[in-house]
C-alpha cells in the first residue's frame, strides 16, 4: 500500500475563528484576523455579526471585523441562521442575552435537534426571556435580552466550553461579578480572548469570576493551525502503511491537546517540533506504528471530544481492546456519534459496541468497503474518508460528503496532497 508522504498546513481553528469575530465584534476599534477558518460554521458565525450591524471584510489575506462595542449591535432584519454549527447558536445567545432586541435563531436539521436548554436555563436566570422547542429548548430560540442583566454563580452540570462561553458572554454584561464552575475543565479559548482583547478574567482551577461592563480593544489575531483537523491526518499517518507525514501550525493548547496523549499512550511516533509556547502553535510528525491500546475516559474526554470519531478508527487497528467511557456528549453532537460510528466502522468490518457513554473497541480489524451516509456530520464523514485509505477490498461510497465543508473545506485537497 502506497503510504501517506509530505508536509501540511492545516487550516485555522475553528473554535478560535468563531471567536475571533465574535470579540472583534464586541471590541472599539478593528480587529485584522489572519489564517481565518473559512469553513461553513464560521462563515454563518460571520453573517450573523453581519446581520447584528457590524461590518466584516474578508480581502482574502485577511479578515478585518469594524467593532461596534457591547452597546453597538443592531436589532437584525431576519432571523439568523446558524447553519449546522452548535458554537455559533449557543455563543451567540450569551451575546443577545444582554441587547435589548428580540431575535430569533435557527439552523439545519442537525442543529434543530441539539438541546439549548443547557444555555437558556441559566440565561433565564440572568433574566433573559427565551424559549424554544420542546422542553429541551431546540431551535428555533427567540431570545429577547436585557440591558440589566443579573450576575450569575452557576455550576455547569455538563462539561462544555459553549455552555461555559456562552455564559461568559452574557457575564461580560451584567451588573456585578458573576462565579462559573465547570464540571471539567473544558477548552478555554474564551478566556485567552478576553485577555487579547485587553479584557479581564479570572481562572482558578475550574472556576471562572467575570466581571459586568468590561471595555475590550480591538486586536490583532493569528489563528492556529485546528489540532481537530490535524487529528484526521495524525491518525492517517499512524494507521496507514508506509506514511511519513509533518503538519505544520498545529494549535497544542493545552485544553486541546487529548489526542496527543491518547497517541502517546498507545505507543505511536508522533514528535513534536518548533513549539511556540506564545502562539501556542507546534509542528508534529507522524509515522506509521504499531499500536497498543489504552482507557479513553475521565478528564481527558473534554480535551479530545471531537477527536472521538477518528479515534475509534485508530483504535480499531490497534491491537487488543481500546475502551471509551464518559463521553456521553457525543450523543447531542452534529448526530449521535456513539451509534454512528459505531455502525460505520462495523459496516465496514470493525468491531465496535457502542455503549451508554463510549464504546469498546476490539483491534485489529481489516477494513473493507461499504456506503456510508454522513448524516451531515462532518467528522463523519472525515473518518470514513480517512478508513477508506484502509480498504484493500471493495470501495467506500461516502454520501453527503459536501457535510465537511463545515470545518474543513479543503480536506480532500490536503488528503490528496499527502497521497501523491
Ligand atoms: O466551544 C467550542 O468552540 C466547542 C466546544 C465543544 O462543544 P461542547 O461545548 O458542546 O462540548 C466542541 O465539541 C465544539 O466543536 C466546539
Ligand atoms: C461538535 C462540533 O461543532 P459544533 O458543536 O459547533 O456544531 C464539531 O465541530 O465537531
Amino acid at each position: 500500500m502506497q503510504g501517506l508522504q509530505g508536509d501540511l498546513k492545516v487550516p485555522g481553528d475553528k473554535s478560535i475563528s468563531h471567536r475571533s469575530i465574535m470579540f472583534g465584534a464586541l471590541a472599539e476599534g478593528e480587529t485584522r484576523v489572519h489564517d481565518i477558518l473559512r469553513g461553513e460554521d464560521v462563515l454563518s458565525t460571520m453573517a450573523a455579526f453581519r446581520e447584528l450591524g457590524v461590518t466584516i471584510t474578508d480581502n482574502g489575506s485577511e479578515v478585518i471585523v469594524e467593532g461596534v462595542g457591547f452597546k453597538g449591535l443592531t436589532a437584525p432584519q431576519k432571523a439568523l441562521d446558524m447553519g449546522n454549527s452548535g458554537t455559533s447558536i449557543r455563543l451567540i445567545s450569551g451575546v443577545l442575552a444582554g441587547q435589548p432586541f428580540s431575535t430569533e435563531l435557527f439552523g439545519d436539521d442537525s442543529l434543530s435537534k441539539r438541546p439549548m436548554d443547557r444555555v437558556t436555563i441559566p440565561l433565564r436566570e440572568m433574566g433573559v426571556t427565551v424559549s424554544g422547542q420542546t422542553d429541551r429548548d431546540l431551535p428555533p430560540l427567540h431570545i429577547t435580552g436585557s440591558d440589566q442583566l443579573r450576575p450569575i454563580n452557576y455550576t455547569l452540570p455538563v462539561a462544555s466550553a459553549q455552555v461555559k462561553s456562552a455564559l461568559i458572554f452574557a457575564a461580560l454584561q451584567a451588573n456585578g461579578e458573576s462565579i462559573i464552575t465547570e464540571k471539567d475543565i473544558t477548552r478555554n479559548h474564551t478566556e485567552d480572548m478576553i485577555k487579547q482583547f485587553g479584557g479581564d478574567i479570572q481562572v482558578d482551577g475550574k472556576e471562572i469570576r467575570v466581571k459586568g461592563g468590561q471595555h475590550f480593544k480591538g486586536t490583532t489575531i493569528t489563528v492556529p493551525g485546528d489540532i481537530s483537523s490535524a487529528a484526521f491526518f495524525l491518525v492517517a499517518g499512524l494507521i496507514v502503511p508506509n506514511s511519513d507525514i509533518t503538519l505544520k501550525n498545529v494549535g497544542i493548547n493545552e485544553t486541546r491537546t487529548g489526542i496527543i496523549e491518547v497517541i502517546q499512550a498507545m505507543g505511536g511516533n508522533l514528535v513534536m517540533s518548533d513549539v511556540d509556547k506564545v502562539a501556542k502553535s507546534a509542528t508534529l510528525t507522524v509515522k506509521t506504528s504499531e499500536l497498543h491500546p489504552t482507557e479513553i475516559s475521565g478528564s481527558l474526554i473534554p480535551r479530545l471530544i471531537d477527536e472521538l470519531p477518528i479515534i475509534a478508527l485508530l483504535a480499531t487497528q490497534t491491537s487488543g481492546t481500546t475502551i471509551i467511557r464518559d463521553a456521553e456528549e457525543l450523543k447531542v453532537k452534529e448526530t449521535d456519534r456513539i451509534q454512528v460510528v459505531a455502525d460505520m466502522l462495523n459496516d465496514m468490518g470493525a468491531d465496535i459496541t457502542p455503549t451508554d457513554d463510549g464504546m469498546i473497541i476490539k483491534g485489529k480489524t481489516p477494513l473493507h468497503g461499504a456506503t456510508i451516509n454522513t448524516l451531515g456530520d462532518h467528522r463523519i464523514g472525515m473518518t470514513a474518508a480517512i478508513a477508506s485509505l484502509l480498504v484493500a477490498e471493495g470501495e467506500v461510497i461516502l454520501e453527503r460528503a459536501e457535510a465537511i465543508d463545515t470545518s474543513y473545506p479543503t480536506f480532500f485537497k490536503d488528503l490528496e496532497k499527502l497521497s501523491q
